[in-house]
């Protein structure tokens, strides 16, 4: 069930506090400036469901470049400390740092409507997330990029933790907050002199927008439609609604009564999704690249299969450098809920891959690939493979031996529901 936030009633509020630290988020949001929201007019609420999602709707229709909401930079966390804190720190550890600061002031935090309302646990790979799947990622990309993430946040921590920037934050609060910007930070570009910089924002009301966007495979450059309907942009006071600098969301086409709002995160890989905001994206697009038709579907893929077997036949054990151009349009996956990114790695670095377009297959690999895909139990995959680009394999074989060695389907957090 979902629940919208202001046709929510003060007593269907007194009787269940299903909503409430939204209705005071939200109270809190108009208090202080912002526009687009929590009145009759608006054209766009806060909603949330009995498990606890939240995101934004459309209220009434709205038409292509409409503003839907004028949010005061004044109420975010801009990462204005680079001296105070110093260049040795990543620019993502001084936005955490600063929200630490901010949330160790408790209620007398001016934002204190808003750090309520911040995720207690960030369902993200890197935050938390249920351990069997950590154990399914064993020897994966994801895995792996879970724990270069965990030692750059290790080694981030080890430079403040003795200094009084983070109060008595422990290490597990200094991860909460890297967990926070990874999944709702903002990266404006600017300019610092001549240098082109960007300056990392968290932002109320903007970061409950949820994704929805136009995947790009990077490997295989097909066109799609985008599916997000909304941007923000940041606009100087003198044209401002609010009268100060101010980030806008505004429609970026027609969006019906009833849909929801749908920003485009990045296109980065599914690994990066899931590392970060905890779910891998739809690559629908994808879908027209192979036949619809099952057994056609399977036909191109083994195909394609066939191609890298030749190549690694050739190669011998070694890698092996060949123009794809041909071959590339052979691969290409659907979307769907079920990931397997080890296979995936090598998938990836069968069809080539990277700015190269080079092949990278051994004869094993190969025929593993084969041995999986067209095995009964895996015969999913073929419909639900996500293409997670970043998964070339490192030049000493990466992930590859974890692949030989065993396979292990995982189901992972997918996309909202179309
Ligand atoms: C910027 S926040 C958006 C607001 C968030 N839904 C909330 O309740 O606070 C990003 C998080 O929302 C969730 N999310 C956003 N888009 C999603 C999508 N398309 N499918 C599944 N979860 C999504 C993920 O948990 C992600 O880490």
């Amino acid at each position: 069930m979902r629940l919208c936030i202001w046709i929510l009633s003060s007593q269907a509020a007194e009787q269940s506090s299903f909503g409430l630290d939204l209705q005071g988020f939200q109270s809190w949001l108009t208090a202080n400036g912002v526009k687009g929201i929590g009145t009759n007019d608006s054209k766009i609420a806060l909603y949330t469901t009995e498990s606890g999602e939240r995101g934004l709707m459309c209220t009434k229709d709205v038409a292509e470049g409409e503003q839907l909401l004028n949010v005061p930079l004044r109420l975010g966390i801009v990462d204005q400390a680079p001296e105070e804190l110093g260049d040795d720190l990543l620019e993502v550890s001084r936005l955490a740092v600063q929200l630490l600061q901010e949330r160790s002031l408790g209620e007398s935090s001016q934002r204190y409507p808003w750090l309520q309302v911040l995720p207690e646990e960030v369902p993200s790979l890197y935050g938390c997330f249920p351990e069997n799947l950590y154990n399914a990622l064993q020897g994966s990309v994801a895995e792996c990029d879970l724990s270069k993430a965990r030692q750059r946040a290790a080694t981030e921590y080890a430079k403040i933790k003795d200094t009084q920037t983070i109060g008595d934050a422990t290490e597990a609060d200094f991860r909460w907050a890297i967990s926070v910007v990874h999944s709702r930070a903002f990266s404006v570009p600017g300019k610092q002199g001549d240098d082109d910089i960007s300056i990392n924002m968290l932002m109320p009301l903007v970061d409950m927008l949820n994704h929805r966007g136009k995947e790009c495979s990077f490997l295989l450059s097909d066109e799609s439609e985008a599916e997000d309907n909304v941007r923000w942009d940041i606009v100087r006071p003198e044209r401002s609604q609010t009268g100060d600098w101010e980030m806008a969301v505004s429609a970026t086409k027609a969006i019906e009564a009833g849909e929801d709002a749908w920003l485009s995160y990045s296109t980065e890989p599914g690994s990066q999704f899931l590392l970060h905001y905890g779910f891998v994206p739809n690559r629908s697009q994808f879908e027209e690249g192979l036949p619809k038709d099952d057994a056609q579907r399977k036909e191109c893929i083994s195909r394609a299969l066939e191609a890298a077997e030749e190549a690694a036949e050739t190669a011998g054990d070694c890698p092996q450098h060949v123009d794809i151009q041909d071959k590339a349009s052979l691969v290409k996956f659907s979307a769907g809920s079920r990931l397997d990114d080890r296979l995936f790695a090598a998938l990836t670095s069968l069809s080539g891959g990277g700015s190269k377009g080079q092949w990278y297959a051994t004869e094993a690999l190969a025929k593993r690939c084969k041995e999986l895909l067209t095995s009964p139990g895996y015969s999913h995959i073929l419909e639900d493979l996500h293409i997670l680009t970043s998964a070339l394999p490192d030049e000493d074989g990466g992930y590859f031996p974890a692949l030989k060695e065993h396979y292990t389907e995982c189901t992972l957090p997918c996309s909202k529901d179309k």
